[in-house]
């Protein structure tokens, strides 16, 4: 992995109705997400946050069914942009959130100057829909789809390229609740899902080491999105949308370091993490210590 890592923060709340998304940043800095990286004798520029000002956040679909989307789409080129100069200086970008629809603009920027970029989706949801599809209209839910390049126009543009991603290597770990629109878009696509029940089958690791081994076959890069709501609500309750029955925080751990042993990932972010549903910042701490050990923290 890269020795540099540049941190960005993105306090988004307007992809989704929970209010308090916004302060994920902030709360996982006060975990001490730096000085853990540094610990590990990282060298970490943290560039502050995204400055998406106090927009008055209108709480109606539009006749899209994309709830803000005008708000989400500014600030994800933001990012898009932000992320490609990061990448352009060589060090590694480390996206906080805010709530997942940010996952538009990490990918604009990462999957910028590659061809075919990797990326492990780890999520209780698919975040497959599209304004069509969508039940809610939550822009939140709709990432992976914007990447791939269905929906809205005003997503899929930003950065100025689509698809970002090609569906055959896009991996998503850690599924339990997914939609009608989602669930036939992934067979229709082929996108990879191992969902709780191949991980109550197969193990975490051996889930690993067959995500691992798919992201990275022709690629040129891997992207890790982490939705704090994959892990069970038990050892993440601060998050807006969650689904029992998820991968443990342990599960998680060893996910991480399953991936700092195979060193293939090129870019991450860490998302959804809200303080006002969260108990002693929990949520915040578990998402410093799974930032270890993806860095490659070991207790011997
Ligand atoms: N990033 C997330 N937490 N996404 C949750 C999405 C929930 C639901 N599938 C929706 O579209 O509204
Ligand atoms: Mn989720
Ligand atoms: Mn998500």
């Amino acid at each position: 992995m890269k020795q540099k890592i540049t941190i960005i923060g993105v306090p988004m709340d307007l992809g989704q109705m929970r209010r308090g998304v916004d302060m994920g940043p902030s709360v996982i800095r006060y975990a001490g997400v730096v000085e853990r990286l540094e610990a590990l004798g990282y060298e970490v520029e943290d560039r502050g946050d995204i400055q998406i000002g106090r927009p008055s956040r209108l709480d109606v679909k539009n006749d899209q069914n994309l709830k803000d989307l005008d708000v989400v789409v500014k600030a994800n080129q933001m990012l898009a942009d932000e992320v490609m100069d990061i990448v352009s200086e060589g060090a590694f970008p480390l996206i906080l959130g805010g709530d997942h629809s940010i996952a538009i603009g990490s990918l604009a920027g990462t999957a910028k100057d590659k061809e075919n970029l990797g990326v492990i989706w780890y999520d209780a949801h698919g975040d497959l829909n599209t304004g069509e599809t969508s039940p809610s209209g939550n822009i939140h839910g709709m990432p992976l789809a914007a990447s791939i390049g269905l929906g809205h126009e005003n997503l899929t543009s930003i950065g100025g390229f689509s698809p970002k991603v090609k569906p055959e290597n896009i991996v998503i770990i850690g599924a339990r609740s997914l939609d009608e629109g989602e669930r036939i878009l992934i067979k229709e696509r082929g996108i990879h899902v191992y969902t709780m029940h191949e991980i109550d089958r197969l193990g975490m690791s051996k889930v690993m080491e067959e995500a691992a081994e798919i992201v990275t076959k022709n690629t040129d890069g891997v992207h890790l999105s982490l939705d704090l709501d994959a892990l069970d609500p038990n050892d993440a309750p601060g998050v807006g949308t969650p689904v029992i029955g998820g991968p443990t925080y342990r599960e998680t751990h060893l996910a991480m370091e399953i991936l700092a042993e195979k060193n293939i990932i090129t870019s991450a972010e860490f998302v959804e993490v809200n303080p006002i549903l969260d108990v002693k910042n929990q949520t915040a701490e578990a998402a410093v210590a799974l930032i270890g050990s993806l860095f490659g923290e070991k207790l011997l």
